[in-house]
């Protein structure tokens, strides 16, 4: 019966009496702030969505552009408790109708949405100190997940796109993980700690006065996952991946302009390391771009005009020297931006110049290995759906046998099991056939060579034939210092 004016006169009385006795102090976040949109909104609403679970009998749902999330939100009046070093606090979200709208530039919604945070007077300034910054943070870190990565390439060479962006990006929707990673469960989680703590480490690091950047190298032969271990690199921390093609780089300073362009949060690639850049020695690097070996990558010789003729002096060509590689990883250049991974891969580590072995460089060194017995389990896993202990005894023992002696790779192993993949008994039994005849095709050589050299020498060949396609002419590679001898021996023959 009351008139609503007098009914909402009556309440705002009340309710400043009861703010008087009470030992709550409200803080209103609106949605719409003046003309503007209050970011501090949109961030309660990304961080309190990660706290409500699905069970809510009515919650908003949104899923924002280039975001491959569903984000949950509150509707109207509903409440929900946090608690933030130790204080508990009280967020509630209001939606009311907007009145009749009066003239606007912009259309209002009709809804005006806000939430009301509710806090113990006492508590009030150690929680507006920081928990409105730490809503922020972990909002942006919610967005950031939620959007899709992506993969950068600087594909282009050295030139810029409209906006002065060296480099070009693409959605990155790799679907390697670690749990679809096969290898050493123990190394896994072992590299899995490790990107947490690097992750988490920003303390840590300004404390110590060090870089917040980590490097891995990883290596081993062809196949065994070093693309795939990167890829679930960034599912893993949800980083960006920025793949250097080092080739397309013609200089320091261009590789210097490229890495201020890179967004902290990413992970920064360079594979086969080895063959991109005579990095065999630092000094002769230098000297390499005059007169002696020439840079295979050199674009007379890219473009295949003979292996033999590339004696000119002019410097024109990729002058990428070690010193310079170091210094974009380790530099003081290194540390514009924060939270970089940088990822080397390589298939022939001992090719690699000490320098970028040294510790403090690439702080992990990792093996990607054969496939093992434990990393076959996940493939089978994977590919079959086997679980622990599905297999029947025997089967297993043989495997058991010969899974190290065959010296496959995981990606050799994964082909004969996606072939059967239908008939996953077929595709075991091939797979231990496969194996056996690896690992006595192994032993013979073994034999027939006498001693091994070393871990790698199993796959030289294979290797080759990835050079060869790679390169535009056969056998170009072969004035690099980093090229292994015999082929240049062959190539002399
Ligand atoms: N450890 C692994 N776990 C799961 N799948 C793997 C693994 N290693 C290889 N594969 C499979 O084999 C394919 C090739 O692997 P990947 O490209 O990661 O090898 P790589 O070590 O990077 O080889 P390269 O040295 O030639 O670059 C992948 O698509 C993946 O499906
Ligand atoms: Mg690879």
């Amino acid at each position: 019966l009351f008139p609503p004016e007098l009914r909402f006169a009556t309440l705002k009385f009340f309710n400043r009496v009861f703010n008087m006795f009470s030992s709550y102090c409200y803080f209103d976040i609106t949605e719409i702030d003046g003309v503007n949109t209050n970011e501090l909104y949109n961030a309660v609403q990304l961080y309190l969505s990660s706290y409500i679970s699905i069970s809510g009998s009515r919650l908003s749902l949104t899923r924002a552009l280039n975001s491959s999330a569903i984000t949950f939100g509150l509707t109207n009046n509903d409440t929900i408790i946090d608690t933030f070093n130790g204080v508990t606090v009280l967020w509630e979200h209001v939606v009311t109708q907007r009145q009749a709208q009066t003239f606007s530039w912009r259309p209002l919604p009709d809804e005006k949405r806000g939430f009301t945070l509710r806090i113990k007077k006492k508590d009030k300034n150690l929680i507006l100190d920081s928990y409105l910054d730490y809503i922020m943070e972990k909002a942006t870190d919610i967005k950031r997940n939620n959007q899709d990565r992506l993969l950068y390439t600087n594909s282009r060479g050295g030139s810029l796109d409209s906006r002065g962006h060296p480099w070009e990006s693409v959605p990155f929707k790799h679907p390697s993980t670690f749990d679809t990673l096969a290898m050493d469960p123990v190394k896994k989680t072992e590299i899995m700690e490790d990107l947490k703590d690097f992750a988490n480490g920003q303390a840590f690091y300004q404390r110590t006065g060090r870089a917040w950047k980590r490097g891995y190298l990883l290596y081993g032969p062809p196949g065994t996952g070093k693309s795939s271990m990167i890829a679930a690199m960034a599912n893993y921390l949800g980083y960006d991946i920025y793949d250097l093609e080092l080739t397309e780089v013609h200089n320091n300073s261009e590789l210097r302009k490229l890495l201020m362009k890179t967004s902290s949060k990413s992970i920064i690639v360079i594979e086969d390391i080895d063959c991109s850049i005579n990095l065999s020695d630092r000094k002769k690097a230098k000297g390499n771009n005059g007169s002696t070996g020439r840079s295979y990558y050199e674009p007379d010789m890219r473009s295949g005009s003979g292996c033999g003729g590339g004696s000119g002096g002019e410097d024109g060509g990729n002058s990428i020297t070690l010193s310079g590689l170091l210094n974009f990883t380790d530099g003081l250049w290194s540390c514009c931006g924060s939270e970089r991974i940088f990822v080397f891969t390589t298939n022939h580590i001992e090719k690699l110049d000490p320098a970028l072995l040294r510790s403090g460089r690439m702080d992990m060194h990792i093996f990607m290995s054969y496939c093992s017995l434990p990393a076959l389990k996940i493939l089978l896993n994977n590919y079959l759906a086997y679980e622990e202990g599905d297999l029947q005894d025997e089967m297993s023992k043989q495997l058991e046998d010969v899974i190290e002696k065959a010296e496959m790779t995981p990606a050799d192993v994964s082909e004969v099991l996606i072939k059967n993949r239908r008939h996953k008994e077929k595709a075991v039994n091939e797979l231990v056939e496969t194996l056996k005849e690896r690992a006595e095709r192994n032993l013979k050589d073994l034999k027939n060579s006498g001693v091994r050299e070393g871990d790698f020498e199993g796959f030289e060949d294979e290797e080759q034939e990835k050079r060869a396609l790679e390169s535009p002419k056969d056998g170009c590679d072969c004035d690099q210092d980093s090229c292994n001898k015999e082929d240049k021996e062959e190539k002399i023959n």
